[in-house]
């Protein structure tokens, strides 16, 4: 016994490899823009022992092509009814499902399209594989994941430390244009990014950035308008024919990752993601995180590193009149003696009563699902 024990730990010293596990994880709207670069990219992760797709159309296309890549990951398709079959024992879930913008929309108004989607899977997920990490990429963010959460309590299955929204894209692109104005590997910058995910909710926090650089205010003005409104920059340029889908795919590639090296107990996983927040006044909120086998170990909340200096322009930029809403004071309450060192940055609660803004888009709507639509949901009347 502790001759094979010996030997065990042996092993994994000297190829630490052998202690890697493989997971199911399952793509929901596969057969999409970015459904199929992304499952493209975990087709290739070695820490994807199954790779489950589903979309209402041409998924099996997608799968016969996935499938001649010469990979160990093994690829099963599944069509729009056998979305529970998808799911069955999923680590994973995650789900690029749902229609993009055109130009001219806001994200936000793609919530009547795409609600209805985001509470199949989470119904579906609810049932198949409650235990799963549920990571949307669906828009608008911030309205879909609050909803995702209300039908995951309304079925008894909702651990906040299991649901996301996925805002790596912001993340990516803020290190991308960072290091474009510091003429640096974008890799090698580090810049969170906060709030949510729609134009100002969008709030990179230059004041953490790492490397730490000083610059003009109009710079932090100029690349934070940048970063938020990247997404619209590419829907411009698509000209109709959609949103981000390879930066997204890339960004989603990355989140998954991430959140399988949780799973797999690697220490000091890191991601920003949009995700519920220790208070009742704000239940949703992007911040750094900690990933672990549970999903999320630490909400850094926004103080998050050592490395949070006052004196950087970027703390101030963007700072419109004060609202005296609830997040505004949720935010003062919080963090007293905003712009001092170590203090959350002060457009926070410009962003808070933006965000509770969108909460309220959805308090109001009545969800009734389409009348050829015989899953669960047809029970459900989201008011
Ligand atoms: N979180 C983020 O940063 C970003 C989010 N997005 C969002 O991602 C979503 C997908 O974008 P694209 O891939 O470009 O759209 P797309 O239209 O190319 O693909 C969407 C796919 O979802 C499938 N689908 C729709 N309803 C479904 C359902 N109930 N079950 C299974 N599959 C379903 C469609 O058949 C289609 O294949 C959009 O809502 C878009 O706004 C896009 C870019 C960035
Ligand atoms: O802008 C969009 O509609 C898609 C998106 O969320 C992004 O690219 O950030």
């Amino acid at each position: 016994m502790l001759a094979s024990t010996t030997k065990g730990l042996l092993q994994r010293f000297i190829n630490p490899r052998s202690c890697r596990r493989e997971f199911k994880v399952a793509v929901v709207g596969a057969s999409g823009g970015i459904g199929q670069p992304l499952s493209l990219l975990l087709k290739q992760n070695p820490l994807v022992g199954e790779l489950s797709i589903h979309d209402m159309k041409n998924i099996k296309g997608v799968q016969a092509d996935l499938s001649h890549i010469c990979t160990s990951v093994q690829t099963n398709a599944y069509e729009d009814q056998e979305l529970g079959d998808c799911l069955a024992g999923a680590d994973v879930v995650v789900v690029p499902a749902g229609m993009p913008r055109k130009p001219g929309m806001t994200r936000d108004q793609l919530f009547e399209a795409n609600a209805g989607v985001a509470l199949r899977v989470a119904c579906a997920v609810s049932e198949s594989c409650p235990q799963a990490l549920l990571a949307f990429v669906t828009n608008p963010i911030n309205s879909i994941v609050p909803i995702a959460a209300e039908l995951l309590k309304s079925k008894d299955a909702y651990d906040p430390r299991r649901l996301f929204g996925i805002t790596t894209l912001d993340v990516v692109r803020a290190s991308t244009f960072v290091g474009d104005f510091l003429n640096l590997n974008p890799r090698k910058v580090d810049l969170p990014v906060i709030g949510g995910h729609a134009g100002k909710t969008i709030l990179p926090v230059f004041s953490q950035c790492c490397p730490s650089f000083q610059c003009q205010l109009e710079d932090i003005k100029r690349l934070t308008h940048r970063i938020q409104e990247a997404g619209t920059e590419v829907v411009i340029a698509k000209a109709g024919a959609g949103s981000a889908t390879l930066s997204m795919a890339y960004a989603a590639a990355r989140f998954v990752n991430s959140l399988l090296r949780g799973l797999n107990e690697e220490p000091d996983v890191m991601e920003c993601a949009f995700v519920g927040y220790k208070s009742p006044c704000l239940p949703f909120f992007a911040t750094p995180l900690v990933l672990s086998d549970k999903g999320i170990e630490k909400n850094l909340g926004l103080a998050a590193s050592g490395r949070f200096r006052a004196g950087v322009p970027g703390a101030n930029a963007a700072r419109a009149g004060e609202e005296h809403t609830e997040g505004h004071r949720l935010c003062q309450r919080e963090y007293p003696g905003k712009g001092r060192a170590g203090t959350v940055p002060e457009e926070v609660p410009k962003v808070a009563s933006l965000l509770l803004k969108s909460y309220r888009t959805f308090h109001g709507i009545h969800y009734t699902p389409p009348s050829n639509d015989r899953s669960p949901l047809c029970m459900y009347t989201y008011v």
